[in-house]
């Protein structure tokens, strides 16, 4: 059933010039993705006007929400003295140091305009500091697009390398090496196969597109102890996985990076990347003692818009925020695991702090099972006033309060008696 009208007619408008009518792979839905018009605090509006809860918040991105008044205002103030200079400015150097104030693995910094150009940079780093060619990563682990990690990033288990980008060349197939996830011997076993190739093993410490389900400690410290003996460097992507801790997240498990990528939340909701750790490492992009090992430039790196929306975010981000949004991470993940238990389903609600991702039946051949039913069931929550991943992901904002959770507990009950009778019918 038309869920927008408004939607629908936009993106009839929108094929005409967008392939598909989108630019986002990720946030495409069928028959047609529902437009925004406006966001504020925790509510996002459509192009009908309707408005739901965001528990989506771009992809995680949003972790003050949308239009946050101090993020508005610092962004507004810095466009109003000019959006980009091919010049530095004392906005890249303040948020500089605010990020490495954040983690003491964190000794330099260095910007970019996406999460897909940061974890680029971080392995070329690593390439260009060790001279190695090849980099591992875990099977099914998300990483953006950059064509040497987006192989095998959609969630299996497989370990041989396959590329969702159609036409990756082998020789590029042939530097990235997968290995299992949380599986000690499984993982170190396989890289010391080809242990003299390796310039880095690339981690997400929570990856989303596995469920959701956290490295356990006895693994972050197996690579972590095979990355002393054998000086391949350790690369922690927190892109998504940062606001687990003040600290981030292998600082939450336990574990230390050699170089860590992070995203999203650090920038307020401007653009930005950033690769960060030991200077030794870092030390490659550094062009004042010649031509670096690795030049990198971007005609948006550190523009003093992201600097200024990503100071506000960092400032507002406060350990007292950070503990009460992962609080009310562990509620609603705690909400929908009785909703699901009421409903008698075995499905799971995965996750850790203000992060959360609903996984639908993994039993064999159930009929309730699968991203067709992920699907059904982000369809059934739009219709139920709540927005969050077509794949089930989501997670917490600081606008939100005991109100939010509590409907989003009542409509996804709603939600899911919708998403199953369509299932079986
Ligand atoms: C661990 C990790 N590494 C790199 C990236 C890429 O950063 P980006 O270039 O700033 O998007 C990301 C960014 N995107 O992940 C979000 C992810 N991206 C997606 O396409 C899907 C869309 O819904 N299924 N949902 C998501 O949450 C990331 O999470």
């Amino acid at each position: 059933e038309s869920i927008s009208t408004a939607s629908r007619e936009m993106y009839a408008r929108a094929c005409e010039v967008l392939p598909g009518g989108n630019t986002r792979t990720g946030i495409f839905n069928s028959p047609y993705p529902i437009y925004a018009r406006s966001g504020n605090g925790c509510r996002v509006t459509d192009l009908d006007g309707v408005e739901r809860i965001d528990f989506l918040n771009n992809s995680t991105t949003l972790i003050h929400g949308h239009a946050h008044p101090e993020i508005v205002a610092a962004v507004t103030e810095a466009a109003g003295r000019g959006t980009c200079f091919a010049l530095p400015t004392e906005a890249e150097v303040e948020f500089a140091e605010a990020v490495c104030a954040r983690n003491e693995s964190f000794e330099w910094a260095r910007f970019t305009s996406s999460g897909t150009e940061a974890v680029m940079m971080a392995v070329q780093a690593a390439r260009a500091y060790t001279g190695k060619p090849k980099i591992a990563k875990f099977a099914g682990a998300f990483h953006g697009a950059y064509d040497s990690v987006a192989v095998n990033n959609y969630g299996s288990d497989s370990l041989t390398p396959h590329s969702h980008a159609t036409g990756t060349p082998a020789a590029i197939l042939a530097n990235t090496v997968m290995i299992p996830f949380n599986d000690p011997d499984g993982a170190v076993a396989i890289l010391r196969e080809n242990v003299d190739d390796f310039a880095c093993v690339l981690i997400d410490p929570v990856p989303w597109r596995l469920g959701l389900l956290p490295a356990n400690r006895e693994f972050l410290a197996a690579l972590r102890a095979f990355c002393d003996e054998t000086g391949v460097l350790l690369v922690s992507d927190e892109i998504s996985s940062f606001r687990i801790g003040y600290h981030g997240a292998m600082h939450a498990m336990g574990g230390v990076a050699d170089l860590t990528v992070l995203g999203k939340i650090i920038g307020g909701g401007m653009p930005i990347g950033a690769v960060t750790g030991r200077s030794k490492f870092m030390s490659v992009f550094d062009p004042s003692q010649g031509t670096p090992k690795l030049p990198h430039s971007g005609s948006y790196n550190a523009n003093p818009v992201s600097m200024a929306a990503g100071m506000a975010s960092l400032r507002l981000l406060t350990p007292e925020q950070i503990d009460r949004i992962n609080a009310m991470g562990e509620q609603v993940r705690r909400e929908l695991r009785s909703v699901i238990a009421e409903e008698g389903l075995d499905w799971a609600v995965n996750g850790m702090s203000s992060l959360f991702r609903i996984v639908t039946s993994t039993v064999p051949g159930s009929d309730l099972s699968g991203p067709e039913l992920s699907r059904l069931l982000f369809q059934a929550l739009l219709t139920n006033g709540i927005l969050i991943g077509n794949s089930g992901l989501g997670c917490v904002s600081t606008p939100m309060g005991q109100g939010e959770i509590d409907e989003f507990a009542v409509n996804f009950k709603q939600a899911v008696r919708q998403a199953v009778a369509a299932a079986r019918s």
